[in-house]
């Protein structure tokens, strides 16, 4: 992004409103329900990748894996651009003249790799219909709450959090962006054999990189040497990530995230929630998780 565009961004910025919309009962930005007709009618083409998630599961961790990958570790290459740029966020849509993620996705020449918070309900249909390949990576919900709270502190482009007890009901109720995150979580899931997709958690990529890694590598049907698997696990660790402008998001403007706050790279570690649940809020958790996350056979670790 270039000082002129970043100067336009902090003329843009004041006219940011964090208002909200429903979609079909789904909490989303106030611009994005206003794109929705382009949103829904976006075209997929079969050989676009698309990195799906829950906001806060892992996503930019996942796309600099794949964008690595991609690149054949080539870090230069990686470089070219943030990661908002290098992968089209579909539905988030900005005022001009910023760009849209669907206006990026367009320019784009294929074969395409994009970025989605959208519930699978919600997803453009023509992905379904072109078949195209899907990496959903999920998180489990305490440290997920615990960094999209921070993440809600700092940004302007998101509604305030609230206190941190308000922020834990409207999480529990799905009354924050993208909805419900256990209807997210299991609306993935239970697709995920019907279509090309691989299902990923943020515990496990953490817990073996390497072995994550390789289920990506299969999945694109790619193959590397050790030596450059080895150099991805390294560029797409937490600390050298966190370094890194082109995947930490400082090249945006404080208008629109205010790292001083909190940093977008916060601290990348499960079990973190430890730090902010109390006993009884920690209970009172498990016990309507248990209710919600009912009959599904998908779990999650709360630190490895
Ligand atoms: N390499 C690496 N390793 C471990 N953790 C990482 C990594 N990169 C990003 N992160 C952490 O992921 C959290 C941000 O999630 P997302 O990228 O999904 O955010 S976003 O919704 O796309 O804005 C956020 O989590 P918290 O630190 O818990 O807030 C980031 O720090």
């Amino acid at each position: 992004m270039s000082p002129e565009e970043i100067k336009d961004l902090q003329l843009v910025g004041k006219y940011i409103q964090p208002e909200t919309r429903e979609v079909d009962g789904v909490l989303l930005t106030k611009i994005i329900c206003d794109n929705w007709d382009n949103i829904w009618n976006f075209q997929a083409k079969p050989d676009d990748l698309l990195i799906a998630s829950y906001a806060k599961a892992g996503t930019t961790w996942t796309q600099e894996i794949v964008d690595m990958i991609q690149n054949d570790g080539d870090v230069q290459k990686c470089q070219r651009a943030s990661t908002f740029d290098r992968h089209p966020f579909i539905e988030w849509a900005l005022p001009p003249p910023l760009n849209s993620g669907l206006d990026l996705a367009n320019k784009m020449p294929s074969p395409r790799t994009m970025k989605t918070h959208l519930p699978v309900q919600l997803l453009p249909p023509s992905f379904w219909k072109e078949n195209s390949k899907i990496i959903y990576v999920a998180r489990n919900p305490k440290d997920l709450l615990v960094s999209y709270y921070h993440f809600s502190r700092m940004t302007k482009m998101m509604p305030d959090p609230g206190t941190w007890e308000e922020y834990i009901e409207a999480f529990k109720a799905g009354k924050v962006l993208w909805g419900s995150w256990y209807d997210h979580v299991k609306g993935w899931w239970d697709v995920k054999d019907q279509h090309r997709i691989l299902y990923l958690f943020y515990e496990d990529m953490k817990e073996d990189p390497k072995r994550e890694i390789q289920k990506i590598l299969k999945f694109l049907e790619k193959e590397m040497p050790e030596e450059v698997l080895n150099k991805i696990i390294y560029h797409t660790s937490f600390d050298v990530m966190k370094q890194n402008p082109m995947a930490n998001y400082s090249t945006w403007p404080t208008v629109l995230m205010d790292q001083s706050i909190s940093p977008f790279m916060r601290k990348g570690m499960p079990g973190d929630w430890k730090n902010y649940f109390t006993v009884a809020q920690n209970e009172e958790f498990d016990k309507d998780y248990q209710k919600k996350m009912a009959g599904s056979t998908l779990t999650f670790r709360t630190e490895i």
